[in-house]
C-alpha cells in the first residue's frame, strides 16, 4: 500500500474530520437522552421529537461519520512503516478506540430502548455516561499527540 503515501495528509485530514462528526455526535447523543428521560411525561409530541432526533443524530450523522473514522484510519495502518507498533501508543489508542465504538454501539441500543419505554434509565444514569467519552478522548489525543510511551 505504499502508493497511497503520497495522499497521507489528505487521508489523515479525512480521517480527522470525521473524527470530529463523530465526536459531536457521541457527546451530544447521552444529553439528549438526559432531556428525554427527564421529559418523559406522557406529553407524545414531545417524546416523538426526541425520537427523530436521536434517530436522525445516530443515523445521518454518527453512523457515517465511526464509518469514514474507521475506513480512513485503517487505510493509514496499511501504510508500511508508519506505526511503530514495539510502541505502547498504539495499543492504549486501539484499546480506547474499541472502547469508543463500543460506546456507540450502547448509545444505539439505548435509543432502541428509549423508543420502546421513554423512562427505561435516570437522567442521572446518561449524565454519568456522558462523561466516558471525554475520558476515552483524552486517552487517544495523549496517545497519537504526545506519544509519552
Ligand atoms: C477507528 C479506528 C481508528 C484508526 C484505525 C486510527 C488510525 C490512525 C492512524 C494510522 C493515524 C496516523 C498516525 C500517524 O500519522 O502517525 C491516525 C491519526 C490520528 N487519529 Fe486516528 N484512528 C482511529 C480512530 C481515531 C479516533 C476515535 C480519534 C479521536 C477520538 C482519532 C484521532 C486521531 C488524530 C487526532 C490523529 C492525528 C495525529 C497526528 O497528527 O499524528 N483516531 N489515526
Amino acid at each position: 500500500m505504499a502508493w497511497l503515501y503520497p495522499y497521507y495528509p489528505w487521508i489523515k485530514a479525512l480521517h480527522v474530520i470525521a473524527v470530529v462528526a463523530w465526536m459531536a455526535g457521541l457527546f451530544y447523543l447521552p444529553r439528549l437522552f438526559v432531556y428525554h428521560v427527564e421529559a418523559a411525561s406522557g406529553e407524545a409530541d414531545r417524546e416523538a421529537l426526541f425520537r427523530t432526533m436521536e434517530t436522525r443524530l445516530l443515523k445521518a450523522i454518527m453512523n457515517p461519520a465511526m464509518i469514514a473514522t474507521w475506513v480512513f484510519g485503517l487505510t493509514m495502518v496499511l501504510l508500511p512503516g508508519l506505526i511503530d507498533w514495539s510502541a505502547i501508543w498504539p495499543w492504549t489508542k486501539a484499546a480506547a478506540v474499541l472502547a469508543m465504538t463500543g460506546f456507540h454501539m450502547w448509545c444505539a441500543a439505548q435509543r432502541r430502548h428509549l423508543a420502546e419505554n421513554p423512562a427505561y434509565r435516570s437522567g442521572r444514569y446518561y449524565r454519568a455516561m456522558n462523561e466516558v467519552p471525554t475520558l476515552l478522548l483524552v486517552v487517544i489525543v495523549i496517545s497519537v499527540i504526545v506519544r509519552p510511551f
